[in-house]
């Protein structure tokens, strides 16, 4: 039996990347500096895992933004758009895809970016044109091979496989299917793995998550020739092939009888699957199982006695040397490591592992596994110990929360009319412009803001000092929007770390950790708040500062909160309940906060839910039981509030249309979604299923740092006013603004004030 991993987090221990990568952007730090801090990471995380047992180290899992980014430069699947970057400079045409660019006379978009999967990962979008042209373009793979082999580290390089990659794209033009492109992508591959054998590379692993997916015959079809064909080629080539996140589902057959070395398998998410396996007539018994064991999506301590019995079964029909042990998933879901946690209250800290204790999580399973086990017994107690405390600990269970549960009602999940009499209530109340203009939320968090609050934990700052600098900051953001004629104002948000954390901070049942950070997009991150018991709300979470902005306009503010779905997908969760259960236990604590805002004037309420789509399962056949239970938990969080009190919810990178009459049974008075960098293509399903209620599709691209010209908002906004009824439509960015910076931000607000006005005043032409 041996060990292996799929891939680790690179952001570093103390986000040494992300400083880097921000460094480098900001023209403060070279070239050289960024690629010396990536080169350190790599030796670090290689050594690690050397140090610790791991078998077969995966490279190629580094990144400087994204592994599907890396894979497009790979493949040579450049967007024209980006032709005039000289080739030679290689970050400078790489972050100018991920990022857009605009200096040096040079203006271009950045690239698309999506959810990676069911994760709070998201990942580049590669672009297909008709007439594509591949080429073996960024030698990255093997480079980074090279380069832990001079570290005497000989491993598995990763690559994205051919189909997943294909299927994650999109066709930027009609006429073609994305994977007709296969013929053309699969040669360079041949290249590639000609390069990597030569350097007598043993294994590739090819990631195809997609196998998770309910794929068509054609897709099936699409992965069978890709393999027999990298077989037939490279008959020596051990193929670790990689599914995860779900099921092979209705791929199973078809997979095991791929000529490939190794199967890996998500035991995790789908536990079920080693019975269907062993089972199958299909499973050839020379083809290797690797046993994803170890949750790479959850920070919770593995159950060993529950792991070894699947070892144990698996080992009666499996010779042992046909078995890697390993985690579900590539660790980069997961945070460095539990010992830099200092604060976490010890009996808690006993319940985790981050992604250095899984490291030694697998290479304890394996020695455990093996007969001569006895130096690793106390380890065996340890881990039974620790979960058998988890389960009876006082910390988790509080009987009045379970008992709310248990006494909803249906009528707790309705508002007390429907929209057309609610709108007609609201449109009284509030007396808005047509087309009236707002923003999602948050505005840049600077330097300052945040080392207010980092002083303000070290002690160096009191809460009366913290408080006046927020306080003053709401002010001025208050004043600005009112300056640019903004109609409905926002507080600004900042007095939050994060959306979620910072209401993980506020609730019974969440604990925090201190470096547990996980990368998000880029250099960005976050760190998601542990939800280990019951939730309950002891007091108002975001009165004081929304009331407090209200007081300083007349204009209406929207109070702010995240909601119940979001908070969820966005924390580690118990995973010893339901996470449905979960969910209403978290939109109770949301609905008492909606109503106490209500209480203290707040006239709109906007409740985010971003993470809804993410949260979907990959296989069809579990949509509708997640659907019905999250869409009731986001009702029950806003149905607590009269007619006249106006709900807004807002998603980002969501594809909606085969959700979207789930998405209207939300039932919210207005949603805001993100569209812009899709050209308004992602307002499709709301226009096709008329979506009966109020919409703001984003405008303003908010994730590149570039401004958009007023005719680039006015363009969107006339491609919304053609195919929406006008009474319906908001202006807003694409969502928060808490990554920007005030310049920027200042500019293109005002642009987008502007754009707003203009098409009001061509509709009063023409009325
Ligand atoms: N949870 C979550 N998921 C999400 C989003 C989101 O907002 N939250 N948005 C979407 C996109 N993802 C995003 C994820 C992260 C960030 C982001 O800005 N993250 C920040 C960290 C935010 C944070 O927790 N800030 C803390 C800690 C800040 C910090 O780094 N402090 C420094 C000191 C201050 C300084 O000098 O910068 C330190 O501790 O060393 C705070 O403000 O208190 C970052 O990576 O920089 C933005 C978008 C989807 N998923
Ligand atoms: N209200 C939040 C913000 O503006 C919504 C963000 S969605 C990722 O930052
Ligand atoms: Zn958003």
């Amino acid at each position: 039996m041996k060990t292996t991993i799929l891939g680790y987090p690179r952001i570093g221990s103390q986000r040494e990347l992300k400083k880097a990568c921000e460094a480098f952007w900001s023209g403060k730090t070279d070239k050289d500096e960024l690629l010396k801090i990536a080169s350190e990471l790599k030796k670090q995380n290689w050594k690690q895992q050397q140090h610790l047992g791991i078998d077969l180290i995966p490279s190629n899992d580094f990144s400087f933004y994204d592994q599907v980014l890396d894979a497009s430069l790979t493949f040579g699947c450049i967007p024209k758009r980006y032709q005039d970057f000289d080739k030679n400079n290689f970050l400078e045409l790489y972050f100018a895809m991920a990022r857009g660019h605009q200096k040096d006379n040079k203006d271009v978009t950045a690239m698309e970016m999506t959810k990676w999967f069911d994760t709070n990962y998201h990942y580049i979008v590669p672009e297909f044109e008709k007439n594509q042209h591949f080429e073996f373009f960024s030698k990255k793979v093997v480079e980074e091979y090279k380069e832990a082999l001079a570290l005497g580290i000989k491993t598995k390089p990763v690559l994205m496989g051919p189909v997943t990659f294909l299927l994650l794209g999109k066709e930027k033009e009609t006429g073609f299917h994305k994977l007709d492109l296969l013929d053309k992508l699969l040669p360079v591959y041949y290249e590639i793995i000609t390069e990597l054998t030569n350097l007598d590379v043993e294994y590739i692993q090819f990631d195809e998550p997609c196998l998770a997916l309910n794929l068509s015959q054609k897709e099936r079809e699409a992965i069978t020739t890709t393999y027999k064909t990298f077989h037939t080629k490279f008959p020596k080539l051990k193929i670790y092939l990689a599914n995860y996140f779900d099921c092979y589902g209705e791929n199973l057959d078809m997979a095991l009888q791929l000529p490939v070395d190794t199967l890996h398998l998500d035991l995790v998410r789908c536990p079920s699957q080693l019975d269907d396996i062993l089972q199958s007539k299909h499973y050839n018994p020379k083809t290797k199982l690797a046993l994803g064991l170890i949750d790479g999506r959850n920070i919770w301590k593995n159950d060993f006695e529950a792991s070894l019995k699947i070892i144990k079964k698996v080992t009666n029909t499996i010779n042992p040397e046909n078995l890697w042990i390993s985690a579900s998933c590539s660790l980069l879901h997961t945070p460095y490591d539990l010992d830099l946690e200092i604060n976490l209250p010890n009996e808690i800290k006993q319940w985790l592992a981050f992604a250095k204790q899984k490291l030694e999580e697998i290479t304890t399973l394996k020695a455990l596994s093996s007969s001569d086990n006895e130096s690793y017994l106390s380890l065996f107690e340890e881990n039974k110990l620790a979960n058998l405390t988890r389960k009876n600990s006082k910390l988790i269970h509080n009987q009045l929360v379970k008992e709310r549960i248990s006494n909803l009602k249906d009528a707790d999940s309705r508002r007390e009319n429907n929209f057309s009499i609610r709108q007609a209530t609201q449109k009284a109340a509030l007396n808005l412009p047509l087309y009236p203009t707002t923003t999602i939320g948050s505005f840049p968090q600077t330097k300052e803001v945040r080392s207010w609050r980092l002083n303000h934990k070290k002690g160096i700052l009191s809460q009366e000092e913290y408080n006046a600098l927020i306080a003053k900051e709401i002010e001025d953001s208050i004043r600005f929007q009112e300056d640019i004629g903004l109609d409905v104002l926002v507080h600004g948000e900042f007095e939050r770390n994060d959306m979620v954390e910072y209401f993980g901070e506020k609730l019974n049942g969440f604990a925090f950790s201190a470096y547990g950070w996980v990368q998000s997009y880029g250099s960005r991150c976050v760190k998601p708040p542990i939800l280990f018991g019951d939730v309950s709300r002891e007091k108002p979470m975001t009165v004081a500062w929304s009331t407090y902005a209200q007081s300083l306009t007349n204009i209406p503010v929207k109070g702010m909160l995240t909601g119940p779905v979001t908070i969820l997908q966005w924390s580690f969760v118990r995973n010893d309940q339901p996470r449905a259960t979960t969910c209403n236990q978290i939109a109770l604590a949301i609905r008492d906060e909606v109503v106490d805002l209500e209480k203290n004037g707040l006239k709109i309420i906007q409740i985010d839910e971003p993470a809804i789509r993410e949260g979907l399962p990959l296989r069809k056949e579990d949509w509708n039981h997640y659907l019905n239970w999250a869409v009731k938990a986001f009702r029950i969080s806003a149905s607590g509030v009269k007619d006249e009190t106006q709900i807004h919810t807002h998603m980002c990178y969501s594809e909606f249309n085969d959700i979207i009459s789930n998405i209207a049974d939300m039932d919210a008075d207005v949603i805001t979604i993100e569209t812009s960098r899709s050209e308004m293509e992602l307002l499709d399903a709301f226009v096709n299923f008329q979506y009966p209620n109020e919409i703001g599709p984003g405008v303003y691209d908010i994730h590149s740092p570039r401004i958009p010209t007023l005719e680039e908002i006015e363009a969107l906004l006339m491609k919304a006013s053609n195919v929406l009824p006008n009474q319906h439509i908001w202006v807003n960015p694409d969502c928060g603004l808490k990554t920007r910076d005030w310049p920027e931000t200042k500019e293109a607000l005002k642009n987008l004030v502007k754009a707003a006005s203009n098409l009001r005043k061509k509709e009063l032409n023409l009325a």
